[in-house]
Parts: C-alpha cells; structure tokens; sequence
C-alpha cells in the first residue's frame, strides 16, 4: 500500500500523505507491548512487518478503483433481457469500528437495460469494496450503487450475508449470529415476483 489513490483519499476524507511503513511496523509494536508482550522477543521480531504485509492485503480495496473494474461492458448479447446472478461470493471484509473480521457472502443480482458486465467483475467489485473498513451496509449499498453507475440497469439486488466476529469472539460473545443486508434498486424494489425471485435463489444457494 504505496500510494493512496484519489478514490481512496476521497473515502477517508483525507488528502495528506499517509503513514511510511516504518510508523506503520512501529505502531504494531506499540499495540503489542499494550497487550502485555515483548516486541523485542524472538517470536515477535518480525510480526510487525507481517502485520504490516497482512493490512495490505486486507485493505487492498483502497488501492481499487470499482469503476475501472466495471469500465468495460458489452452490449451484444443476443437479446438477452433477463436477471444476471451470481451467488455465494466471498467477503472477507473488516468492520470499521473494531476491525475485527466480518466473513460470508454476497448475493449480487441485475436486470440489464442492454449493458452487461463480464461476471468476474462482479466479484471484483464485492472484493474492492470488501478489503476496506466497512459496515455492512455500507458495502452492501456501494455494490449496488457501482453496479447502478457502470452499466445504468432496470434494477440491482444485493444481499449479504455475513458474521462479525466483533460480536462472534468478543463483546456480546454470539457465535452463531449472522447479518442479513440487503439493497433493491429499480425493478427489484417494484416488481415483488423479480425481489421474490430473487430471494429464491438465494435460498437455494
Ligand atoms: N450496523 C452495523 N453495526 C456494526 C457493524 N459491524 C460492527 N457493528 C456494531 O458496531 C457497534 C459499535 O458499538 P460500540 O458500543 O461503539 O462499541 P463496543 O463497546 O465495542 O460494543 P460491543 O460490540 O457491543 O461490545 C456494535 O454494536 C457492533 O456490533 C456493521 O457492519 N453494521
Ligand atoms: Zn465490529
């Protein structure tokens, strides 16, 4: 994580540079020596380079743009007229108020007006959106909300579903708890036998 891109900037309301990896590496040592270990000790020498490494994927999606995925669409397909889906993509996001892992899986769906997108973008958008510190209903909201922009749509529906481990390992302490998000845009939101069947498929994921 190099350089933050406008996209990310705009996100985070920042424009100054950010933190070199050195202040990065030292605030992991800080954290460990406030739970109570040595950073010196052997085991822990090298954790906050890794650590350092691991945020960087786990934040990849500051780095993405989700329009640039999207930018490519294709319009000859045959007439073709009814929803796209895809179901059961990952998510491996981090909530933005413990950053403790949220893990589960997205259900994305779109009626085209005439665009369409290639399908892998699909789960490159969940996965941009994913690898940032996020609620999941804001994730859920900006999906359906870059699926919208990119190819102007009849209508978008995304459902995730997904377990916060803030709430899983810690705090409230539910480990079988899982949250339900959903955003209906379009056709999805006035055409309840397209939401129905919708939620069809999704039952049968
Ligand atoms: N709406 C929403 N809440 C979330 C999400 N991820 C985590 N939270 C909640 O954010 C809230 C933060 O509450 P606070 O009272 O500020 O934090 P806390 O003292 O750590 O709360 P507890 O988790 O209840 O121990 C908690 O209720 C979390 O369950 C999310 O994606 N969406
Ligand atoms: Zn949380």
């Amino acid at each position: 994580m190099d350089a933050v891109t406008p996209e990310a900037a705009r996100l985070a309301g920042v424009t100054n540079s950010k933190p070199t990896r050195e202040e990065a590496e030292e605030a992991v040592r800080t954290l460990i020596a406030w739970a109570g270990d040595d950073p010196a000790r052997e085991g822990l020498i090298d954790t906050p380079k890794r650590v350092v490494k691991a945020w960087s994927e786990w934040f990849s999606g500051y780095e993405a743009d989700p329009m640039a995925a999207l930018g490519k669409t294709f319009e000859d397909v045959q007439g073709y007229d009814d929803m796209v889906m895809l179901t059961n993509i990952d998510v491996e996001s981090h909530c933005e108020h413990h950053l403790a892992p949220i893990l589960g899986v997205a259900h994305v769906a779109y009626l085209p007006r005439k665009a369409v997108v290639g399908i892998s973008k699909i789960a490159r958008v969940v996965e941009i959106f994913s690898k940032r510190m996020q609620t999941q209903e804001t994730m859920t909201a900006q999906i359906a909300d870059a699926l919208t922009e990119a190819m102007q749509p009849l209508g978008v529906a995304v459902l995730i579903d997904a377990k916060h481990q803030c709430m899983t390992t810690r705090g409230v302490h539910h480990p079988n708890v899982s949250t339900i998000t959903t955003t209906f845009t379009g056709e999805f939101k006035t055409d309840p036998a397209l939401k129905d069947r919708f939620i069809r498929m999704v039952e049968r994921a």
